[in-house]
Formats: structure tokens, C-alpha cells, sequence
């Protein structure tokens, strides 16, 4: 589904030049659910927002659905991340002033999805999170657990392919983050949502089908899981 061929990013500052990603080759198959791991700093964010077509590679190739996506202009690549991925954030990102069914609702608004149906898409996406009696409380009004879910239904509202997570239990605790997961892996299974996460919590991360290792822009390890089977090498190429 996304494959990233000898992917490189650097980050070029006044004094500093950081390689985030080095020389990454990954491909992400669909139906999974793969967790991001490693030290602060190893480019986990890089990675999935380069995934996400949110950060453009320095060089190397990216193909989705087996397209280059290399050449596309900005407006194309932000029709087709729109209509792929959901993303999920750790600070949830919702918009304090706007009701929980208004935020939801917010991704459609760039569709020109007339009000109507973009009130029903929002109020089903929320009933998938368990959030339908939520909708005209204020973000401040939710408890973290709540809130996160709001954004995940929000990510869920456009009908994406793919959710990438950034930390999604990292502001909860571990009662909420439980929840939280237990959400994503039945979006995942019952919805055949392919999701990335990064998370630096390895009881989490161990309820994903595999696990990439990070460490200095490098991806260190093969899964864990299925440690002698050839399944690791098809997805790591
Ligand atoms: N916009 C930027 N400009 C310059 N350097 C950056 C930029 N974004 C990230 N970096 C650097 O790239 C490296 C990778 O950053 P990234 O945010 O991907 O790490 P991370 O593994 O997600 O870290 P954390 O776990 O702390 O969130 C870091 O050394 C960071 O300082």
C-alpha cells in the first residue's frame, strides 16, 4: 500500500544538519497495525509524517498503491492525503470554541460536502468512538479519554484508508490508553483500517502485529514478533 524506497530527510538549520530518516526502506501492507518505537529524536514523528504526505522526503522514492507520489504538486498531494489518512495526535488538536459534532465534521468542510450529510458522516463517525451523547459539549467540557476519541472520529469522518497515530495514549492514563487502544484495534479489525502509531509504551506497542525499531533515523531492528518467520521480511525491504 506505501512503500519507501532508500528514503532520506534532512533537516538543515543556521547551525545544524540533522538526518531524521536514513536511508529507510519500509512497506507498509494493508489491513495492518504496525507501532513506531525508539528513542526521542530517532525520526518516529518524521516517519509517520512522511508516511502521511506531510513531510516530504529529502530524496529516495515513496509509491502509494504502487504510484510514485514523488513529482505530485502540493495541491495533489494534499487531495490524496486527504482522502487516505486520518491522523490522530497525542494533544488531540481539537479547536477549543467549536462543539465536539463541529470539529468532527471540520475535514468534510474541505470536501464541499453540503451540511446536511456532513452532520449525519460526523454523528455516524462519532457513534463509532461511543461519543453520540457528546455532541454540543465544548473539547474543555471531555475528559482526555473523551477528547481523544473525538479526534479519532474526526480522522475516521472522511472514510480514510489508513489512521497514523502519534502518540495517541501519550497524555492518558494507562486506564484511558487501554481504551483508546482497544478502539484502534477494533477500528482495525472490524473496519480493515490500516493504522501506524508511534508510541513509546512497549505494553501498547505489543498489541500491534509488529513493531519497527527507530534509532538515529535508522530503522534498527525486523519485528520482534514471528522472530524466525520470513513474514517481517516481505514488509521490511
Ligand atoms: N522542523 C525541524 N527542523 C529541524 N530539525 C528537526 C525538525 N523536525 C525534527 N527535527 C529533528 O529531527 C530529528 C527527528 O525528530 P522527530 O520529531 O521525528 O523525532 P521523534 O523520534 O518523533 O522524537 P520524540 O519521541 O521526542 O517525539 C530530531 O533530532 C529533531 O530535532
Amino acid at each position: 500500500m506505501i512503500t519507501l524506497r532508500n528514503v532520506n530527510k534532512i533537516y538543515q538549520t543556521e547551525h545544524l544538519q540533522t538526518k531524521a530518516l536514513n536511508a529507510i526502506n519500509l512497506h507498509v501492507e494493508k489491513g495492518k497495525f504496525i507501532s513506531i518505537m525508539g528513542p526521542s529524536g530517532c525520526g518516529k514523528s518524521t516517519l509517520l509524517n512522511t508516511i502521511g504526505l506531510l513531510d516530504t522526503p529529502t530524496d529516495g522514492e515513496m509509491l502509494v498503491d504502487g504510484q510514485s507520489v514523488t513529482h505530485l504538486s502540493d495541491r495533489q498531494l494534499s487531495q490524496l492525503r486527504n482522502r487516505k489518512f486520518g491522523f490522530v495526535f497525542q494533544n488531540y488538536h481539537l479547536i477549543h470554541d467549536l462543539p465536539v459534532l463541529d470539529n468532527v465534521e471540520l475535514p468534510l468542510i474541505y470536501r464541499n460536502i453540503k451540511t446536511k450529510q456532513r452532520i449525519e458522516m460526523a454523528k455516524a463517525a462519532l457513534q463509532k468512538v461511543g461519543l453520540t451523547n457528546r455532541l454540543y459539549h465544548l473539547p474543555s467540557q471531555l475528559s482526555g479519554g473523551q477528547r481523544q476519541r473525538v479526534a479519532i472520529a474526526r480522522a475516521l469522518v472522511g472514510n480514510p484508508e489508513v489512521i497514523l497515530a502519534d502518540e495517541p495514549t501519550g497524555n492518558l492514563d494507562t486506564e484511558m490508553g487501554e481504551k483508546i487502544m482497544e478502539l484502534l484495534k477494533q477500528l482495525n479489525s472490524t473496519d480493515q483500517i490500516t493504522i501506524v502509531m508511534v508510541t513509546h509504551d512497549p505494553s501498547i506497542a505489543g498489541k500491534t502485529d509488529y513493531i519497527i525499531r527507530m534509532k538515529d533515523g535508522i530503522i534498527l531492528q525486523k519485528p520482534f514478533l514471528e522472530e524466525n518467520s520470513t513474514y517481517h521480511d516481505s514488509h521490511l525491504c
